[in-house]
């Protein structure tokens, strides 16, 4: 059983269709890069992933249970980090961990456990007192990760997660959450940075809501850099939409 399954997935904005029989399978313990240019399809992915859409057609499975008839067991198994920065800065790290931990009905020493363990993760335990508002945009960023290990998920969604950090702050984010999927998670990272991908993770190629290709980076590179693969991969006309 995969703890992914994208199956057929089709979205559509009234007439414009944003993802067209999008299929996939991601197992756990796996770094997977979602690579796509601008207007690929990877928002409106992630929002059908943590129901915020729901799929006009096709079925989403998380770690076995279906999006649609058991959606409470479905996101119970994702972590998501937006895009967005989503922290309240007049409050300190373990605050707004606490707050999360509470939203998803954890309190006291299990939420305690749970919020030590996750800020472990992301070597940030030592700053859990501090206020967010104090923190750099890469622990801010480090910080909502943590954030979406409280509940303890089997996949962890991040769309886009180095926006607008510098080289040091990005190399250390793609660093710990590469640690996260070896230690067991999948990790969905949806990104248009080829430099963030190891030639050994999974990459799913997003082009104008149609998947071009899905392998290990290694594979699609196929001898030539991921770049000149990627841009030769989208420069190629798929069925107009
Ligand atoms: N609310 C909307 N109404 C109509 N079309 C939309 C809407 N949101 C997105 N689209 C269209 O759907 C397609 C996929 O958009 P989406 O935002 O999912 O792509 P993306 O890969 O996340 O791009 P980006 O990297 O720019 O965020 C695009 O053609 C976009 O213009």
């Amino acid at each position: 059983m995969s703890t992914l399954s994208v199956q057929n997935v089709t979205y559509k904005y009234g007439a414009k269709t944003a993802l067209d029989t999008v299929s996939f399978d991601l197992e756990q313990r796996r770094f997977c890069a979602l690579l796509g240019p601008n207007g690929a399809g990877k928002s409106t992915l992630f929002s059908l992933l943590t129901g915020l859409l729901v799929a006009s057609e096709g079925t989403i499975r998380v770690a076995g249970h279906d999006l649609a008839g058991e959606p409470r067991a479905a996101l119970g198994k994702i972590g998501i980090v937006f895009q967005q920065q989503t922290i309240d800065l007049d409050m300190s790290v373990a605050q707004n961990l606490r707050y999360f931990a509470a939203l998803q009905g954890l309190s006291g020493k299990t939420a305690q456990r749970n919020i030590d363990a996750a800020l472990d993760r992301l070597a940030m335990r030592e700053r859990a007192s501090e206020k967010a508002r104090s923190l750099n945009g890469g622990h801010r960023r480090r910080m909502e990760i943590a954030r979406a290990l409280i509940h303890d998920p089997e996949v962890l969604l991040l769309d886009e997660p180095t926006v607008g950090l510098d080289t040091a702050s990005r190399q250390a984010i793609t660093g710990h959450v590469h640690d996260l999927a070896d230690s067991g998670l999948l990790v969905l990272w949806a990104t248009h940075l080829v430099d963030e991908i190891r030639p050994e993770d999974d990459v799913v190629v997003l082009h104008k809501g149609h998947v071009l290709a899905h392998d290990t980076a290694r594979a699609i590179s196929g001898g030539r850099s991921l770049t000149d693969a990627f841009i030769a991969m989208t420069e190629t006309p798929v069925p107009s939409l």
